[in-house]
């Protein structure tokens, strides 16, 4: 019969957090190398960063920044996702997995567009001051 100790139950609870921040990360990585929406993001992410860098924003206006920023790369990480999904149950033309991968789709545009008016409140009152 085997005994668990607590420290054996709290060093699997660790392994188990290490293994599935690494999958998470391979993820982000993959997204990254594969994905050309969520290369173009993390460009303008790193644009975003330096102009508000030379701009000055205040610790309120970086929060925004970074939040908006870790959404809309998300988005397209759950967009990547949702279109290996349907590509994994069919690879034949279907109208749902029109929809599912438009929805997806559709959400990541939502959030762009959002994110986009929400830099431009931020960004333009300090250029025309
Ligand atoms: N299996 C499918 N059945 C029906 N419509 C699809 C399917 N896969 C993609 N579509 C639709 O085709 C349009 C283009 O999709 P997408 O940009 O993913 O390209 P694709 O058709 O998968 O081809 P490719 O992988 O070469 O880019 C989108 O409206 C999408 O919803």
């Amino acid at each position: 019969m085997k005994f668990c100790s607590r420290s054996d139950s709290r060093d699997d609870t660790v392994k188990n957090f290490i293994k599935a921040f690494t999958y998470a990360w391979m993820g982000i990585v993959h997204g990254a190398a594969q994905e050309r929406n969520v290369k173009f993001h993390l460009v303008a992410a790193i644009v975003v960063i330096v102009a508000g860098w030379l701009t000055g924003l205040s610790r309120f206006e970086w929060i925004v920044i970074t939040a908006v920023i870790a959404l809309v790369i998300a988005l397209e990480l759950m967009n990547a996702a949702v279109e290996r999904v349907v590509d994994l149950v069919t690879q034949e033309r279907h109208p749902l997995a029109k929809q599912a991968k438009d929805l997806a789709a559709g959400a990541v545009l939502v959030f762009s567009i959002a994110s986009a008016i929400i830099g431009v409140l931020i960004f333009l009152p300090k250029w025309l001051m």
